[in-house]
This record gives C-alpha cells, sequence and structure tokens, in this order.
C-alpha cells in the first residue's frame, strides 16, 4: 500500500530501510537496545520488522540489523 502524511497510518509489510539495511524486530533488544517496543507502544502497528512511525516522525522507520546503523527511515511509496 501507500502512505499520506507521516506514514503514521501505515501498516504494510514493507522491512527495509532506504539504504537497503533489514529491519530489526520491534520486539527485540538486539543489535538495538530501546525503547520503542510493542508493549509501550500500543496500537502503532510494531509487529515484526516492518516500518512504522509510531511516534510522529515525519516517515515510517525501523531499527535496523546493522550494529553501525540504529534506525533509518523507509521507502513506503506516497500515494
Ligand atoms: O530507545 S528509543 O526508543 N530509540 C528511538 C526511538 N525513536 N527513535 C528515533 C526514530 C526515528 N526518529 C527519531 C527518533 C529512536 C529512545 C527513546 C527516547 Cl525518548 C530517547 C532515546 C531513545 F534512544
Amino acid at each position: 500500500t501507500c502512505i499520506t502524511g507521516d506514514g503514521s497510518s501505515f501498516r504494510g509489510n514493507i522491512s527495509v530501510t532506504k539504504s537497503g539495511k533489514t529491519c530489526q524486530s520491534w520486539i527485540s533488544q538486539t543489535p538495538h537496545k530501546h525503547g520503542r517496543t510493542p508493549d509501550n507502544s500500543p496500537c502503532k502497528g510494531l509487529v515484526e520488522n516492518y516500518c512504522r512511525n509510531p511516534g510522529n516522525d515525519r516517515a515510517p522507520w525501523c531499527f535496523t540489523t546493522d550494529p553501525e546503523t540504529r534506525w533509518e527511515y523507509c521507502n513506503v511509496p506516497r500515494c
């Protein structure tokens, strides 16, 4: 699917960042420890390792599985 605005409502299955890195699962704390979990962010679609915008950022993003890159935006198509 595609996004409008900041993509807060995006619930698609894209799990790769704009630079081609694989997203880290939202329930995982490795390689990146973080506080943005499904438990503390209900109703934000933090499922698997899909790109999401749970915090009113400018676009969907994810933590990446690259230890050197904490998070990155994702290329979600605009409607
Ligand atoms: O562990 S985190 O949840 N990591 C995090 C959360 N959002 N982000 C960025 C996502 C993309 N936009 C900027 C914030 C990083 C986190 C939360 C807070 Cl309040 C402060 C530092 C921090 F580490």
